[in-house]
């Protein structure tokens, strides 16, 4: 669309007027000059800044982040040892793997319990995509307010299904940890929780859980209510902004490796050569995999997981482009298509990670330039960049070295995308995993 109307246009979808902003000079304008106009969403959380302070500064800081390491390299190296002993030459989902071995690592740093020893996780992706579907599909409602309480597509219902089946899920999680909190005095606690993400001035982590254990076993109550959107839209956001996309966009980089063969040759020669066939990946090996960040970078590129980026909302009226943004108008910044720009990009639909390799032209995931956004940009950019840049180096450098991946003979490689709010393939993607470690007993 964004090439017949051009680089801002509108759509009057019932009562709600959305635009669309698909140039890098627009996005500068409506997340840089204008940005505190647009840094509400709706629905607008009120305790926002705050959530995100403790997020931001506290839940993900450097501290909690390194202190998690021993954490994410167990589940990565539970996910390397469950791949060796159980799926050496058989199709395997690669996309599962990705997704159980982040989602275990984030809810293990995030509340001290996983959901692997249950059968919870091929159903909890399941929840996670049918909420993602549901959060993305058009609902009469929101552009009819007044038909809201009749629901008529039903997907307020469905929602509230699958939300309360996730709260089951989590609540098991939450539950170890609560236990720990209330058998154990603060001094024990602390013994436990040593190498953990909470250090002892964390608190307001501990509050933050506090209030989702709360919501999860009361509905009744005045608090219940301002905890309730407050705990989803950070449950919503960590668990499929941070899980849903990293897994996704781990399965497009290896998709597209596999589509490449020869980018795959460079990135394992590299890894062959900075980590070594008789070790394991580890985290100081991120800053010398350049080949690898080039290559998850292309692919943001071409596979922005979230290609609209999280709407915004206008809080008063303004002026962007020369045209005029009512207050409440529902902003999407095109993302996916300010990444396939000619003007901005050569050959933007080729696969070519070297363009990232380029030390005067260097991008990073701060929006530091309009045209590369896949985290969007300002006051509400993503507030996990860093456990995603973590935990995606990690899974990928660690597949990627520990094995061999290669097409089932009958299958051919399916690189179509299935558009939605975060943007993944069509088909999984299938592969068979051989070893590539000479050093076997690194796979125990
Ligand atoms: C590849 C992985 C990820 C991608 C592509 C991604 C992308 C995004 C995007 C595009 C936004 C909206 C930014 C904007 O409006 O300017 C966002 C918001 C957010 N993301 Fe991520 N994200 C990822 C991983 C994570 C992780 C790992 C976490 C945390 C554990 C996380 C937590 C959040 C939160 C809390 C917000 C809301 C920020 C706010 O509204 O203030 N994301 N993400």
């Amino acid at each position: 669309m964004a090439r017949v109307y051009g680089p801002i246009y509108k759509l009057q979808l019932g009562t709600k007027l959305c635009i669309v902003v698909s140039s890098p000079e627009l996005v500068k304008q409506v997340v840089r000059d204008h940005d505190t106009t647009f840094s509400n969403r709706n629905p607008t959380i009120a305790d926002w800044r705050k959530l995100r302070k403790v997020f931001v500064g506290q839940m993900l800081s450097k501290i909690n982040l390194d202190d998690g390491y021993a954490l994410r390299k167990e589940e990565v190296h539970k996910s390397i040892s469950h791949i060796y002993h159980d799926k050496i030459g058989t199709q395997t989902d690669v996309g599962e793997f990705a997704f159980s071995t982040v989602i275990n690592a984030t809810l293990r740093m995030l509340w001290g319990a996983t959901l692997q020893g249950t059968n919870f996780g091929e159903d909890y992706r399941k929840l996670v995509a049918e909420i993602v579907y549901l959060f993305a599909k058009p609902n009469i409602s929101d552009y009819f307010p007044v038909l809201a309480r009749f629901d008529i597509q039903g997907i307020e219902r469905q929602a509230k299904k699958v939300q309360s089946a996730i709260d089951k899920i989590l609540s098991r999680a939450i539950e170890e940890q609560m236990k720990m909190l209330a058998s154990a005095k603060m001094g024990e606690y602390n013994k436990n929780m040593k190498g953990r993400t909470f250090c002892s001035s964390s608190w307001r982590t501990i509050i933050i859980m506090k209030m989702v254990q709360h919501r999860l076993q009361c509905n009744n109550c005045r608090a219940c209510s301002w905890y309730s959107n407050l705990t989803f839209g950070l449950f919503f956001d960590i668990v499929v902004g941070g899980t849903d996309t990293t897994a996704t966009i781990g399965e497009w980089v290896l998709t597209e490796l596999m589509q490449h063969p020869e980018e795959m040759i460079r990135v394992q020669e590299e890894l062959t050569q900075i980590v070594g066939l008789n070790n394991l990946v580890e985290e100081f090996h991120f800053p010398k995999l350049h080949h690898l960040d080039a290559v998850i970078k292309e692919t943001f590129c071409l596979h922005p997981p979230v290609p609209l980026l999280v709407p915004r909302r206008s809080s008063q009226p303004t002026i962007i482009g020369g045209y005029y943004i009512p207050k409440g108008s529902t902003i999407f910044l095109n993302a996916w298509a300010i990444q396939r720009v000619p003007s901005v990009w050569d050959d933007p639909l080729e696969f070519r990670p070297q363009r990232f390799l380029n030390p005067s032209n260097s991008f990073d995931y701060q929006g530091n330039k309009f045209q590369f956004l896949p985290f969007g940009y300002g006051r509400r950019i993503c507030a996990g960049i860093p456990l995603a840049e973590r935990m995606l180096f990690y899974v990928l450098a660690s597949f990627l070295h520990s094995f061999d991946w290669k097409l089932p003979n009958d299958k051919k490689l399916d690189v179509s995308d299935k558009f939605g709010i975060v943007t993944k393939k069509n088909t999984p993607l299938i592969a068979v995993p051989t070893p590539r470690l000479s050093n076997l007993e690194l796979y125990a």
